[in-house]
């Protein structure tokens, strides 16, 4: 029988992409391995199977990797819209029964090494720590905020209070002064619908087999000093770690017609002179502040590639109506807007590219950071807040956007844009998130950091027994 690790992402690109990336980038260094990977679907959707899994196995390129197989989980209807940040969780909760079947059916003809558990996903943990399953989490941002999620469990024991009620978090040592303004708002009351999930997921996280970390030492080098050497939690309470990052997709090529159009309108624009703007798989903005980006992008006077995505209940009119009159056609000869998604990965990677403005999702901060792109930041909502802070503040790769109640005024945009594209900070952010790319690329070269914690990672679940073999009286256990 094969040894097999189980891969769980959590819904949403920003998990998939990267937990895939992982899955096979494990099996190029341990080809004797299976990897199975389980795909979650979107709640209330019909999604043909097959279908899925076609699309996952060309889109990532896994046709040339049999051992890689994907399962589906099958949709589950839901009565209710739910907040973005409590939607996966109740998904992945909903799913645990699936779960437990599959890796019950994996374990019949494989000897299961163990599951990686997306960190949003941590409720299958129950599930694994019942069946005695070596269990892994993958945590998808970075270094920093894993750090004040683990502290989370201690803040809460250390106080009857909430969060809210304080100005700034307790300090961590590695990271700057946290104002609770831009901690998640789940973890900011104790009485919040989510609170006591991401109790629990901080819980999981610390009492699991280990945490791997798409970041690299050099990116957040503070960070991970203070968490590697257990300045960050209780002597001997933290769980072992693994950064094996940056761990991003490979651009695709843009091959359908919107992508197309993105990249050759970029091939006939000058070096560096394009202003990316793009806000992950979830950022939506209201008419009132698609007008004000428009209003700054002109004003800037800057080439730009904009991909817009408003709110839903405004979805159905066309760019036209959603933009100030006229716009486009003023703009046609310096920018580009495109609706709801572009192969953001490849216009990065693109020459053209001067600027980056996001929304601050890690995998877009990474992307960024290894074709060494600036950034502007404008987070949205989960640990953006958080992420903004780390990048503008320890790493400086990037500008912060000042915003009043969340709205970004377009003479705001404009100046940022501005600043970044033609001031000597806009140079000394480039230059430095330049060295950041060279430092990206040796972390996983050989002797890089990120090698090194993979080859940790993989002596550390070979010591473990395979499952089926560590729980001979497990109910569990088919054979
Ligand atoms: O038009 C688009 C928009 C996004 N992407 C890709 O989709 C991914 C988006 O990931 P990310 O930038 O991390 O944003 P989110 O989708 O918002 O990611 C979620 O997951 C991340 C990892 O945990 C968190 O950091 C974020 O806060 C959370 O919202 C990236 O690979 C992008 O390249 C595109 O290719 N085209």
């Amino acid at each position: 029988m094969k040894d097999t690790l189980v891969l769980y992402p959590a819904l949403g690109k920003g998990h998939l992409n990267s937990m895939i990336e992982l899955g096979k980038f494990i099996l190029t260094h341990n080809p004797s391995l299976s990897i199975s990977i389980l795909i979650l679907s979107p709640p209330n959707t019909t999604v043909q199977p097959e279908q899925e899994i076609r699309k996952l196995t060309t889109t990532f390129g896994c046709e040339s990797l049999p051992s890689i197989t994907f399962h589906h989980i099958p949709s589950i209807s839901f009565p209710v819209t739910l907040p973005p940040y409590i939607l996966p969780l109740e998904v992945c909760d909903r799913s645990n029964h699936l779960v437990n079947h599959i890796l019950q059916t994996i374990s019949k003809t494989s000897n299961l090494k163990g599951v990686i558990l997306d960190f949003m996903n941590f409720s299958t943990n129950q599930i694994t720590s019942t069946l005695d399953i070596p269990t892994y989490f993958f945590y998808t941002s970075g270094a920093s905020t894993l750090a004040i999620c683990l502290q989370f469990p201690i803040i809460h024991q250390n106080t009857t209070k909430s969060l809210k009620e304080f100005d700034m978090h307790p300090h961590i040592p590695g990271l700057p002064q946290i104002p609770i303004a831009d901690m998640p708002e789940p973890v900011k009351d104790r009485e919040g619908k989510s609170y006591k999930g991401f109790l629990d997921m901080a819980t999981s996280m610390k009492e699991s087999d280990g945490i791997i970390i798409n970041t690299f030492d050099a990116l957040e080098a503070r960070a991970l000093k203070a968490l590697k050497e257990g300045f960050c939690l209780p002597e001997g309470t933290t769980p072992p770690l693994f950064c094996i990052g940056p761990m991003i997709s490979l651009p695709s090529k843009g091959e359908d017609e919107k992508g197309s159009l993105c990249l050759s309108w970029l091939d006939s624009q000058p070096s560096q002179s394009v202003v990316f703007l793009c806000f992950g798989s979830m950022g939506r903005f209201s008419k009132a502040q698609l007008n004000e980006i428009a209003i700054g992008l002109e004003k800037s006077d800057h080439r730009f590639l904009w991909v817009v995505r408003s709110d839903v209940d405004i979805e159905d009119q066309s760019l036209d109506q959603l933009l100030p009159e006229g716009f486009l056609e003023r703009t046609k000869e310096k920018g580009i807007v495109v609706r709801n998604w572009a192969p953001q990965g490849a216009i990065l990677h693109h020459d053209s590219v001067g600027g980056f403005v996001t929304h601050c999702g890690w995998n877009s901060v990474l992307e960024a950071v290894c074709v060494g792109v600036p950034m502007i930041s404008w987070p949205l909502y989960a640990e953006q807040k958080l992420n903004r802070l780390i990048m503008v503040e320890e790493m400086k790769v990037a500008l912060k956007l000042n915003e009043s109640n969340g709205f970004v005024s377009g003479a705001e945009l404009g100046e940022r844009v501005k600043e970044l594209m033609e001031s000597a900070n806009g140079i000394e952010i480039r230059e430095r998130i330049l060295k950041m790319k060279i430092s990206a690329k040796e972390a996983r070269g050989g002797g890089g950091s990120s090698l090194v914690d993979f080859k940790r990672l993989g002596d550390s679940w070979r010591e473990h027994a395979s499952w089926n073999s560590l729980s001979p009286n497990s109910p569990f256990v088919f054979r």
